[in-house]
């Protein structure tokens, strides 16, 4: 059969097709502009037998004849020969095509590539896009690389390491985040590298008039014409275009063989819409620019490359002929989101974008709701933003509407000198700082020191059955763990666990050369979010067997097997290796049931995170703050960092919990991260809220002293569960409903003391049923008992640490007669407060606390390049513990989540 789809150009210059000849050698024509060429529709060699000014519809799936241009609709149709040769030349194309939707056009490109190739994609992609090229992962043997495209040095080093690339697909301006793509240098610097490498861009945001990427060195564009180029919403197209004949050969021949090629009346329905895309998108940007600049001077972080200050702006404006009529912006919250998105008459709530009518939606919750929110969190796309699509309406209408919402949702209000923004966070307002001062700051973040702490937990309600699904209630303790990780000039990574007994002054101390890690074991998927937060059993068994078979402390083990894994898989996605040296220790007892290993945790992916460049806070010094007391406080002044950052945290710190827990629920993770009060439900979205009644309570912690694993002690519990399922699913139940009732209390007003200890009794009896105390537990219940004070064990249980309520009315004498029993029995008690805050990270390192004069010169493990720094390792190594926790917070401003 030949291909009908495919036109044949050479003799006709594209851009000049409708151009009539000069009519004299003094007077010559021009050749037209866009818009006189998208309405403008002429096909010398499809010319219509009656000279229809319309294109007709041929509404047929067969043509008579043999021989003839045309037998089958599938393989080629006029109508749709008109529109693809219109589309072909409005996009300075040799080649066009039309195909059933825009993720038709992008299945057919991808069906160029063969099982083995590999593709790098961006990271900030159309969900639809991320959806299609996560399917062809499992099950076209193909590779997906995502990386941030707006940098063109993350793709270099991928295009040395891997031989097979194969496509590079790219978006500019990206949807939701209008971040610019230089299209331009990257396929300069792509077929410098790797000629046989296809250049495909997704041109939907712009289309046409506004971008042609094929003119900046792409080899294959493609549109969803469901947007601009129809207009109007009532079809579903994609085109690709293209100027090498070979890949338009093999483009044509996919879609004959796949039969997705556009009906003759959708065909139809484009091309005249087509026809008015200069007027409508011209219309459509000048009123985006308005709404852009309105929020923008409302002081709403808005994402608009028309705006003085987007990133890249200039890249923009030398690869295309306008900024679009898509923006987005963030109120700060999603509750106001949510409010300011149902408040619009005017903008409908829909998906897609492109045509004459207003659109808002949340692209989190619509549009990109197939990207797992991990990977939405750690690709930094905000929960809240809203994304707007400009219509042809009347802007003064659309700008009235949008403002009333606003204002209804509560994110502006009307002051004596006009509208003001309600701050709906700080923290995102640090976030803004924070990527203003990481844009202009110098130092990379791996070159910096980094300090962070977190937060352990008392779980009061619902241990061991939070791991199936019941919810638990726990809060953040004063006490914490600390990290600081240091960079270093010798290509050695270094770990100092000060609170790692392992028979030596001064903890574990221990170094890797960075090049005797096993970086083969590292698969190339873990340069995507979603390889990287699975864990991957191959690699850690690799770490243990190769890397850490001399280490024998079970403890030292599990904690180096923990960063050894994540800085691996981190440094695999960036390209990096930087050396480093984290230091860890903790005012909280190790391996005793109050979060040690989630707050181990927290502080290692926050280092790590941060020494990546994965997540970011502002460098330089904040406005002043006094520095919060970060061994207590409940109420601090002090900056707060973004959700964005405390989820990405999160994620990571979950997967290193894994592998210190083995099966953890991810309750403890969440408290060190987030802090206060929480009731944590796992697996479930939105699982995680706040409960404020915490604070109001006062809490005695007794470790036992009695070592214990928490890994073995949930992997007991599942042992009996899958023993004797009714029994033990009875004794989950009965613990959901103690949980349930002191969730309700603990939201009351009043005293609830009397009633939570009650709870607090029957939930250890349930504990007890599964399994989980221990002689010493009961022992500490017996002391406290006898003064009238309800325990029960906290944590995995099986000896640790044991939790006493006590109430307000409880008298000091009697509190420190119960202090001491204890003590004198051998036990740790801990007076603590609750609901403390949670992840926090030094943002800016004051000098006047460090001493002039160092006690000790530096220790020479622990290497830094600035000497500060190295004052700072060594005095976290030497001061007591009681005094650790005010002296690190007096290092400097701290931000916390
Ligand atoms: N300060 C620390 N430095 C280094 N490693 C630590 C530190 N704290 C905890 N860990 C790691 O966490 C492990 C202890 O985890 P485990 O879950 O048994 O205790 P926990 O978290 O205190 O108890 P629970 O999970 O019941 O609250 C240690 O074996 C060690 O690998
Ligand atoms: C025993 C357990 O419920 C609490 C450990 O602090 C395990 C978990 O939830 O991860």
């Amino acid at each position: 059969m030949t291909n009908k789809l495919t036109f044949d150009f050479a003799a006709t210059s594209v851009g000049d097709l409708p151009t009539p000849e000069p009519d004299s050698p003094y007077r010559p024509r021009r050749p037209y502009r866009f818009s006189t060429l998208c309405a403008t529709v002429e096909n010398p060699s499809l010319k219509d037998q009656y000279g229809s000014s319309s294109v007709p519809i041929y509404q047929t799936a067969t043509f008579k004849g043999v021989g003839g241009e045309y037998d089958y609709t599938r393989s080629g149709n006029p109508t749709r020969s008109h529109l693809e040769h219109h589309v072909a030349k409005i996009s300075s194309a040799v080649h066009g095509f039309s195909v059933s939707s825009g993720m038709a056009a992008l299945d057919t490109i991808l069906r160029l590539l063969k099982p083995g190739d590999a593709i790098i994609a961006g990271d900030d992609l159309y969900g639809g896009t991320n959806r299609l090229l996560a399917y062809l992962r499992t099950h076209a043997g193909i590779t997906v690389h995502h990386v941030d495209t707006t940098k063109p040095d993350t793709i270099i080093p991928l295009l040395k390491t891997e031989n097979n690339i194969a496509m590079v697909l790219l978006e500019s301006p990206t949807n939701p985040l209008l971040k610019i793509v230089d299209i331009a240098t990257i396929a300069k610097e792509v077929k410098e590298r790797v000629p046989a490498a296809l250049i495909v861009v997704d041109n939907t945001m712009m289309s046409p008039f506004l971008q042609r990427p094929l003119e900046h060195g792409a080899d294959v564009v493609y549109d969803s014409a469901t947007k601009y180029l129809s207009g109007h919403h009532d079809l579903m197209a994609g085109v690709i275009t293209c100027n090498r004949d070979d890949v338009a050969k093999q483009i044509a021949f996919i879609i004959n063989a796949t039969g997705n090629g556009l009906t003759p009346f959708d065909s139809f329905l484009l091309l005249r819409g087509t026809k008015t895309l200069a007027l409508r998108l011209n219309q459509q940007s000048s009123t985006s620019m308005l709404v852009a600049r309105y929020l923008h001077s409302l002081g709403f972080p808005t994402f608009y490359p028309g705006l003085p200050d987007h990133p890249n702006r200039e890249i923009h404006e030398r690869i295309s002929n306008g900024y679009g009529a898509v923006l987005s912006f963030s109120t700060g919250s999603k509750d106001v989101s949510e409010r300011v998105v149902a408040a619009t008459r005017l903008w409908s709530v829909s998906v897609s974008f492109g045509c004459v009518n207003s659109l808002i939606s949340m692209p989190c919750a619509m549009s990109h709701a197939s990207i797992p929110a991990a990977t939405r969190a750690a690709r930094g796309l905000p929960e809240d933003l809203i994304r707007l699509c400009v219509g042809i309406e009347d802007s003064a209408d659309l700008l009235d509407d949008l403002e009333r919402a606003l204002i209804d949702a509560g994110a502006v209000r009307r002051t004596a000198t006009g509208l003001v923004r309600v701050q709906t966070s700080i923290g995102e307002a640090v976030q803004k700082l924070a990527e203003k001062e990481a844009a202009k700051d110098e130092i990379p973040p791996h070159e910096k020191q980094w300090v962070v702490s977190a937060p352990g937990k008392v779980i009061l309600f619902g241990e061991h059955a939070v791991v199936y699904g019941i919810p638990a209630l726990a809060a953040s303790v004063s006490l914490r763990c600390y990290a600081i990780s240091t960079p270093r000039t010798d290509n050695t990574l270094g770990v100092h666990f000060l609170d790692i007994d392992v028979g030596q002054p001064g903890g574990f101390k221990h170094e890797w050369s960075l090049s005797g890690l096993p970086w083969d074991a590292v698969p190339s998927q873990s340069s995507q979010v979603e390889g990287e937060v699975a864990l991957n059993h191959q690699l850690l068994d690799v770490i243990s067997s190769q890397v850490l078979a001399d280490i024998s402390d079970a403890n030292a083990r599990q904690a180096s097997l923990a960063f050894l894994y994540l800085y691996m898989v981190l440094a695999a996605h960036s390209g990096q290796r930087p050396a480093l040296t984290l230091a860890a220790r903790a005012t909280l007892p190790v391996g005793a049931g109050l979060g040690s290993s989630a707050s181990f945790s927290v502080c290692t992916s926050s280092s790590l995170l941060l020494v990546f460049g994965r997540i970011r806070v502002p460098s330089q010094s904040l406005p002043a703050s006094p520095s919060p007391p970060p061994a207590s406080s409940s109420s601090s002044p002090s900056p707060k960092l973004s959700d964005a950052l405390a989820q990405c945290t999160n994620i990571y710190a979950f997967l290193l919990e894994k592998i210190l827990h083995g099966t953890p629920s991810g309750v403890d993770n969440s408290v060190a991260v987030f802090g206060g009060g929480l009731q944590y439900t796992k697996g479930q979205s939105g699982g995680l809220e706040a409960i404020e009644g915490f604070k109001a309570l006062r809490f005695l912690l007794t470790d036992t002293r009695v070592p214990r694993n928490t890994r073995s002690l949930v992997a007991g519990v599942a042992e009996r569960l899958a023993k004797d399922p009714n029994g033990v699913g009875q004794v989950l139940e009965q613990i959901r409903e103690v949980v349930v009732r002191a969730r309700h209390k603990l939201g009351e007003e009043g005293n609830a003391a009397t009633v939570l200890a009650g709870l607090i009794d029957e939930n250890h009896a349930h504990l007890v049923d599964l399994g989980v105390s221990h002689p010493s537990l009961e022992d500490v219940r017996d002391v406290t008992r006898k003064y009238g004070l309800a325990t029960k064990l906290t944590g995995a249980g099986g000896g640790g640490c044991a939790v006493t309520l006590v109430p307000d009315d409880f008298s000091e004498s009697s509190l420190s007669s119960v202090i001491a029993t204890l003590k004198e029995k051998g036990y740790v008690p801990y007076l603590t407060e609750v609901g403390g805050p949670g992840l926090g990270i030094l943002i800016a390192q004051g000098t006047s606390v460090l001493p002039l004069t160092p006690p000790e010169p530096a220790t020479p493990e622990i290497e830094s390049d600035g000497e500060s720094g190295a004052q700072t390792v060594t005095l976290f190594a030497q001061k007591s513990k009681p005094e650790l926790g005010s002296w690190i917070g007096s290092l400097g401003d701290w931000a916390y989540v």
